[in-house]
């Protein structure tokens, strides 16, 4: 589905991130990165979601590299992004902001996160850390891409939370969906959950056995 061919990156010359990285990501599987503080997860992560392109080398999406001009439309119909900052709409409630995204029923969804009624009508402002991350996670669940992308998604929540919310990732890869789920994590105990694990570590992907 997804595949990273030769890909470097430096944000200022001198100081390489990515170093000649190849990797490929397939449908259906959960895929936990890790990798110490600094070393380029969140960077990758952007590189994967046509955020940002690399340097050099080139990403390609179900067989076709992607272009410049595609990656609006790759970024609005084929990738959902789980920010480590949420990227929510301040001014909307949680179940506005679930709206913007999909015309599915928003309160199934914020449930299966762990939010009920009362706070799926509240100002996203009015939300705790972990009940903002849980509504971002929830975005992320409802828009029904192919490709999910999630930076430290579990950072703000308890162990409990990390867990369910884990397992809803889990769900979008396994389930009718066969999703594809990138996850950066710092907990080797999620990681675990997950199909492949990957460490990036001088510039470079490794899967851990
Ligand atoms: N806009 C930027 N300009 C210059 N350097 C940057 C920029 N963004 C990140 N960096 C640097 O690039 C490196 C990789 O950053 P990145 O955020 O990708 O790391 P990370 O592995 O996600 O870190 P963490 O686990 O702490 O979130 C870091 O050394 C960081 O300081």
């Amino acid at each position: 589905m997804l595949e990273l061919q030769n890909i470097k990156y430096s944000y200022q010359p001198g100081t390489t991130i990515l170093n000649d990285l190849n990797a490929t990501f397939c449908p259906g599987r959960v895929y936990a990165i890790v990798g110490s503080s600094g070393c380029g997860k969140s960077t990758l992560l952007s590189i994967m979601g046509g955020l940002d392109i690399p340097g050099s080398g080139q990403v390609l999406y179900n067989g076709k590299p992607l272009t410049k001009k595609e990656l609006p439309e790759y970024r609005k119909k084929d990738v959902s992004f789980i920010f480590q900052s949420y990227n929510l709409i301040d001014y909307l409630t949680a179940e506005e902001n679930l709206k913007l995204v999909s015309p599915l029923s928003a309160l199934p969804v914020l449930e299966k996160v762990g939010l009920n009624r009362e706070i799926a009508k509240r100002n996203v402002l009015k939300l705790s850390g972990g009940q903002q991350q849980r509504v971002a996670i929830a975005r992320a669940l409802i828009s029904d891409s192919s490709l999910l992308l999630a930076d430290e998604p579990t950072g703000n929540l308890d162990d409990e939370n990390a867990r369910a919310i884990f397992n809803l990732l889990i769900q979008y890869a396994h389930g009718p969906l066969q999703g594809c789920v990138i996850v950066v994590t710092h907990s080797p105990i999620l990681a675990q959950k997950a199909d492949v694990v990957l460490k990036l570590e001088g510039g470079l992907l490794r899967e851990m056995v």
